[in-house]
């Protein structure tokens, strides 16, 4: 089964290098990887949610926080295609507040 945790860890560590990337290149491919951390993420059961029915509401909080952070993955990674360095690191600064939110609303 998927840990959440061990993938939260990789899109940490992939959340770095993307604020760390100077070039389109090196950017997407960190957007990809921390976009695909970010799916299986999706595809696991926290730790604390396991005996919780599927529509619980911190289930639900949970799939809801997951999908926006991997929209903004998508815009992000449209505006490194763009060649849009700045601007695509500017958006990348969300998928931190989206973090701070979820973390907090779900007491992790
Ligand atoms: C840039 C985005 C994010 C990063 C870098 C990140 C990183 C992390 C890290 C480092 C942990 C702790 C793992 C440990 O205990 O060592 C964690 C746990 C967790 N995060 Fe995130 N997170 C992000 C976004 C989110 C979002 C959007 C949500 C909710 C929708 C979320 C939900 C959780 C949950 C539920 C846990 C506990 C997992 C478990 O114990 O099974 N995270 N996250």
């Amino acid at each position: 089964a998927v840990d959440v945790e061990d993938a939260m860890k990789d899109m940490s560590k992939s959340y770095r290098l993307v604020m760390n990337a100077d070039d389109a290149a090196s950017l997407k491919k960190d957007l990809a990887t921390f976009r695909a951390a970010a799916v299986e993420a999706q595809s696991g059961i926290p730790d604390k949610m396991k005996k919780q029915p599927a529509d619980s509401t911190e289930r639900k909080i949970y799939a809801e926080g997951i999908q926006k952070l991997i929209n903004q993955v998508d815009v992000v990674s449209k505006l490194a295609d763009e060649g849009k360095v700045p601007e695509a690191k500017a958006e990348a600064a969300k998928l931190k507040e989206l973090m701070k939110e979820y973390h907090s609303k779900l007491g992790v």
